[in-house]
């Protein structure tokens, strides 16, 4: 069993066992119907994956590694907004006519702060400090800018992450290691994709960096399980898991933003079936 296997299938025990119900209270997001989408939540759930040991797929069903790894891409790299330069469909229901979805995600990245060492964005400040000052407690993003909320179509969910070096014990070598702060969690829709995303991002940081992927820590404030998904994480968690796959990086990249969905990809990804329909809520 792969190890994000058995940190998923806890975790939704854990909530769907101890977890409590927003039925009946005044909730935002709905159903394609309109009716009220109503969740099963957890508070203050923290996931550790050792990126060093195993890549953390799911294998009870298959996570969309190029899909996710696509939009990661498109908010860490291209710092877009418009779902016009994604692959997938997935954030079109929060799009404008224009494609946008505001001043969220890429948006924030891209923007351009002033430091004492120049000018930069939050990406390349990650990197330059990762290169040049990599014992530095203070190597963190922060998207949630209170500023722009009100031009944004949905609250960054995602939205900080924080990295930390350590030396490896053995080698020597430096280890990267980062927590990522999600304020709120759709289980069965984003948790496995997420993860996907946060773990390809720092092999990719650690590869430019000339560091190792350590520790992604994964902190959700709210991680609930939207009712109409119940079903599906009731039968989810009864299915065969099989061995974690292993992650290839093109070894040649050594510049963050060469990086394409093609330097990346999972070998020997053996997963339960497709769900065929997985409703969101809006
Ligand atoms: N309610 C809700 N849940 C989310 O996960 C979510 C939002 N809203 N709003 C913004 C984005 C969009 N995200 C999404 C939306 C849909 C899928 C989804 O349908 N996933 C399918 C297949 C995706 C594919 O093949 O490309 C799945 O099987 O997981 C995943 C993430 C994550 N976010
Ligand atoms: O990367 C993402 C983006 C979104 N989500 C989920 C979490 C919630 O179910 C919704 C957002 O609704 P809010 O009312 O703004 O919390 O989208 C996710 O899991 N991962």
């Amino acid at each position: 069993m792969s190890l994000a296997d058995k940190l998923f299938i806890d975790m939704c025990k854990d909530i769907l066992e101890n977890g409590t119900s927003t039925e009946g209270e005044n909730v935002r997001p709905k159903w394609e119907d309109g009716s009220f989408a109503y969740t099963i939540k957890g508070f203050g759930i923290i996931n550790r994956y050792d990126l060093s040991k195993e890549f953390p797929a799911l294998t009870l069903r298959r996570t969309a590694f190029k899909s996710c790894v696509d939009e990661m891409l498109w908010i860490w790299q291209k710092k877009s907004n418009n779902v016009n330069e994604l692959i997938s469909h997935i954030w079109d229901s929060w799009a404008d006519e224009k494609g946008t979805i505001g001043k969220a995600y890429g948006y924030q990245l891209g923007v351009k702060h002033k430091y004492k060492e120049g000018d930069m964005d939050q990406v390349d400040r990650i990197i330059y400090d990762l290169k040049n000052n990599p014992y530095s407690r203070r190597i963190m993003t922060n998207i949630y800018v209170h500023q722009d909320l009100h031009e944004m179509n949905l609250y960054p969910c995602a939205y900080s992450m924080t990295f930390n070096v350590t030396k490896t014990k053995d080698s020597g070598r430096l280890k990267l290691n980062a927590i990522l702060n999600q304020r709120s969690q759709d289980i069965l829709a984003a948790n496995n994709w997420n993860v996907c995303q946060y773990a390809v991002l720092m092999h990719m940081l650690a590869q430019v960096s000339d560091m190792e992927a350590g520790e992604l820590v994964h902190v959700i404030t709210d991680a609930h399980i939207y009712d109409r998904h119940i079903p599906i994480i009731r039968e989810l968690i009864e299915r065969p898991v099989y061995n974690a796959p292993s992650f290839w990086i093109n070894p040649d990249i050594k510049n963050f933003y060469d990086f394409t969905i093609e330097d990346v990809r999972l070998e020997n990804y053996v997963t339960g079936p497709k769900i065929e329909h997985i409703p969101v809520a809006v």
